[in-house]
């Protein structure tokens, strides 16, 4: 199962989630209690290593704001929230960066359908840290998506059970107050993931 930590802004919450496991780091760029800038996500994704894949995530912003802080930050992946249109992903295709459509559970749920790589199935308010009807996906995304919305370590083995995803991703369930992360809760996140399978 595919693991990513999202919402990172500090060194030492970067370090834990690499050593507990994870196959992809995010750093929100855009509105967010989370929010970091382009120039403090390119050093946090100067500690990560290769292997791990950073992200950049976005919410409605144009395609050249996100280049541009894709650029400076270096991130090899970019998020796209809040129902870009097809044409956004084809504007940021030539990056050659990994590309994740982050939708709610009522769009298009087949992975390639905007040309992107990664589909992300998220809460209607994305990053809120509330859970959904996970089951209510159930078989209905295609290709490699993964799974976010209200997940912790606390509930992570039921919401992957129900929907089956390819890969989760989570952001307040590893907090102790709002965009404040915890070691040991990324730790226990990875655990419980890596148990439930
Ligand atoms: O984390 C945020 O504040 C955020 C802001 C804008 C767009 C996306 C955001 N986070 C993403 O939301 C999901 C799930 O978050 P949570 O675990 O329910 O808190 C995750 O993909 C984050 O990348």
């Amino acid at each position: 199962m595919y693991v990513k930590i999202c919402g990172l802004s500090e060194p030492a919450h970067v370090a834990a989630a690499v050593e507990a496991g994870a196959d992809a780091i995010g750093f929100v760029m855009t509105r967010s209690p989370r929010r970091v800038t382009p120039e403090r996500a390119a050093e946090l994704a100067a500690l990560v290593p290769a292997h791990v894949l950073t992200v950049g995530v976005f919410r409605g912003e144009d395609p050249e704001t996100v280049r541009a802080a894709a650029l400076t930050s270096g991130v090899r992946a970019i998020q796209l929230h809040g129902r870009h249109p097809h044409a956004d992903f084809l504007a940021l295709r030539d990056l050659g960066v990994t590309l994740v459509r982050a939708v709610d559970s009522g769009a298009d749920l087949r992975c390639g359908a905007y040309d992107e790589d990664l589909l992300l199935v998220d809460a209607p308010h994305a990053g809120s840290g509330q859970p959904w009807d996970w089951a209510a996906v159930r078989g209905r995304p295609s290709g490699r998506w993964l799974l976010a919305g209200g997940l912790s370590p606390h509930n992570v083995a039921e919401a992957t059970a129900a929907a089956d995803p390819w890969g989760v991703d989570v952001s307040s369930g590893v907090e102790v107050a709002p965009g404040v992360k915890d070691p040991a809760l990324i730790e226990a996140f990875l655990k419980a993931v890596r148990g439930a399978r």
